[in-house]
């Protein structure tokens, strides 16, 4: 039997809901599957650590959770409406990625089946794009000051960091995802009419690194008018590489045209695996539906998904995909994000239920 360990945050908001939903998914994975189980270890590291020790993990968290020896991260959203938010997200999510130089975020944005997407007739062609976010400098480099606060001469400074290292390797990763599952296009997203020194160099780097994948068509789109683009004309965009800012703007951008906030999935890569990857849905906490069971678990179910295919478990992976998919197209049992009237619980209960018509290991179909 092999054991998948994982460092388990329920956080903030919807997240304990959707995070018991992924695991009681996983769980049931497991036992169909009959050769694997995940050991999960739950770390109550959130806001309402942070309201009893006033952090928002402890001082040696990141040793702790590489002592751990995990397999992998899975966490809910960080926010809480008691806490200012760059608390919350700097005290754990961020400190996280950065820690653990999980450099790439990787955001597929695909319009299921059944889902129901804000533009007119989108089924003419098919959504389908991956974000790939430089997630580990960048505008969220977390380089700055302030300074006279409160006076009229006050001055707030948020730099910005690009470096030639971080910036070709998420353009690698980004060629290299392409040429490995098959995408045609790796759109750069820019904004080097304005910005002559950070974004003339991210395109000078893209240049370079793509004159390596002579295979991979390229195109080159400014970040204003690429909102236009994926609504427009979604069709045509493909895998896109983006900045930290721009990644995290344009991915829900991306979750709002495939049809909801609630089926938009997330992983956060150390591609070369020397720390743990970190799987969560890109919404945040939502904090208007917490504790009602309403909340959509398919994202953070899918960010599960997103997990066991970079922890090479294809089988599973692919199963708890089509189950996923199956119960998206259903339509029968859908959270009111989907237009439906079913609870977190009832959508959980549906995948797992599909999970056990899907065909098993043991049944070698
Ligand atoms: N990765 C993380 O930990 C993130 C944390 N946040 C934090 O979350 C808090 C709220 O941020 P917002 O900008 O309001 O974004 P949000 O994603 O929490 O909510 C945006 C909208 O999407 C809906 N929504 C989100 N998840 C859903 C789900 N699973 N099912 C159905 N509907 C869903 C919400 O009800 C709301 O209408 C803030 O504290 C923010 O800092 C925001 C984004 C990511
Ligand atoms: C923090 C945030 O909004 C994100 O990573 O998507
Ligand atoms: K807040
Ligand atoms: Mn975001």
């Amino acid at each position: 039997m092999k054991t998948i360990n994982l460092a388990v945050f329920p956080a903030d908001g919807i997240g304990p809901e959707v995070i018991a939903a992924s695991q009681q998914v996983l769980h049931r994975l497991a036992q169909l599957h009959g050769g694997v189980s995940f050991e999960c270890r739950e770390f109550d590291w959130s806001s309402a650590y942070y309201h009893k020790t006033g952090r928002m993990m402890p001082a040696d968290g990141l040793q702790q959770l590489e002592a751990g020896g995990f397999d992998a991260i899975l966490m809910g959203p960080v926010g809480s409406p008691a806490i200012p938010d760059h608390i919350t997200l700097w005290g754990l999510l961020l400190t996280i990625r950065q820690g653990f130089d999980q450099y790439v975020n990787l955001r597929p944005m695909r319009l299921l089946a059944g889902v129901v997407s804000p533009l007119l007739n989108p089924h003419r062609h098919p959504i389908s794009m991956v974000c790939i976010r430089e997630n580990s400098e960048g505008e969220y480099a977390g380089v700055g000051g302030r300074v006279h606060q409160g006076k009229p001469g006050e001055v707030a400074i948020q730099s910005i960091v690009f470096t030639r290292r971080v910036t070709e390797r998420v353009m690698r990763f980004a060629f290299d995802y392409a040429r490995q599952h098959g995408h045609r296009l790796v759109t750069n997203v820019t904004k080097s009419n304005s910005m002559q020194h950070n974004m003339v160099f991210w395109d000078e780097v893209f240049q370079q690194v793509a004159a390596h994948y002579p295979a991979v068509a390229t195109d080159q789109q400014l970040v204003d008018s690429m909102t236009a683009r994926m609504v427009s004309q979604p069709e045509t965009v493909d895998v896109f590489v983006a900045s930290n800012l721009f990644g995290d703007i344009l991915s829900d951008l991306g979750a709002a045209l495939t049809g909801s906030m609630g089926l938009a999935p997330s992983a956060n890569l150390n591609p070369e695996r020397h720390y743990p990857s970190l799987f969560q849905a890109i919404h945040g906490s939502a904090f208007g539906l917490v504790g009602k069971n309403v909340a959509n678990p398919l994202a953070s179910i899918w960010s599960a998904q997103l997990m066991l295919a970079f922890l090479g478990e294809t089988e599973l992976a692919t199963r708890l995909m089509s189950a996923i998919e199956t119960v998206v197209q259903d339509q029968r049992v859908r959270t009111p994000d989907l237009g439906g009237t079913s609870s977190t619980t009832e959508m959980t209960e549906a995948v797992c239920r599909a999970l056990e018509t899907e065909p098993t290991a043991a049944t070698g179909h």
